[in-house]
């Protein structure tokens, strides 16, 4: 449904946003976009492709025909691109990079628009990303910027690559962290800046409780006011 009511919650990598978005989509029992999933999956598509990051006119085709499909069960969702599981495949920082590099393309952007407003459906979606409540959903009823300091996003994805038995160094992630930070705030399309009407919240200090505890209040004035 074309109006079902929106969250975005935008912000920079390691802010909490998938967390946080995860469990307020669970909360409210509402549809949920990573739209950074989206970017990812295309970075994995165009090296099994062999087309470069940097080739926009050959990333377009792919980015409107992508075949991926994101399959929700008890376990979580799985994302299969052309038959093949890539959940886990697209959760490194090397394929983070690449996805970086593809979405500073404008005609990949755009040929990815339309895929992302259709997970817009009744009773409502929350949308994580970059650019959701500026570009993607800017009429969404309730925006939000998540952020923290670099050297805290660093440390919190150190941590969870640690838990998934990849032991990475801190320094080398931080570095990682800022050159993405850079490429996505600069880029001429769809920088990643808070919405003029966002909610910013720094999480650098806040648990993940007291981040979705935050989160919910707003929404729930914002979706009062909408009624
Ligand atoms: N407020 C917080 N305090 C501590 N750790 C957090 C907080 N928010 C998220 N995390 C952890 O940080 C890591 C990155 O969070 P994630 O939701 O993937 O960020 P993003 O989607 O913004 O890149 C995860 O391991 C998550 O559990
Ligand atoms: N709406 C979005 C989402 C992601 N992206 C890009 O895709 C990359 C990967 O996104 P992600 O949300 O999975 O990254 P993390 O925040 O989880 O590290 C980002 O660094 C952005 O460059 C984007 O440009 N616009």
């Amino acid at each position: 449904m074309q109006n079902a009511p929106v969250v975005t919650i935008d912000g920079p990598s390691g802010a909490g946003k998938g967390t946080v978005s995860t469990l307020l989509a669970r909360r409210l029992k509402w549809h949920f976009l990573d739209s950074g999933a989206i970017y990812r999956v295309l970075a994995i598509a165009s090296l099994h492709h062999q087309i470069d990051p940097a080739d926009e006119a050959g990333l377009v085709p792919l980015a409107s025909s992508l075949d991926v499909s994101f399959e929700t069960g008890d376990s979580g969702t799985r994302i299969i691109l052309e038959g093949e599981d890539v959940t886990d495949a697209i959760r490194t920082e090397e394929i983070g990079s690449v996805a970086s590099q593809v979405a500073a393309l404008p005609c990949v952007r755009e040929a990815l628009l339309r895929r992302q407003r259709a997970f817009r459906d009744s009773p409502g979606l929350v949308a994580d990303g970059r650019d959701m409540g500026t570009v993607v959903f800017p009429q969404a009823q309730a925006k939000i910027f998540l952020t923290a300091s670099a050297e805290e996003r660093a440390s919190r994805r150190h941590k969870q690559l640690k838990e998934k038995g990849h032991d990475v160094s801190i320094t080398r992630l931080l570095a990682d962290i800022q050159a993405r930070d850079e490429r996505d705030a600069n880029r001429k399309v769809a920088p990643l800046v808070p919405a003029e009407d966002a909610y910013v919240v720094d999480s650098t200090e806040l648990t993940i409780d007291d981040v979705v505890e935050k989160i919910s209040q707003f929404v729930a004035l914002k979706l009062e006011s909408a009624e």
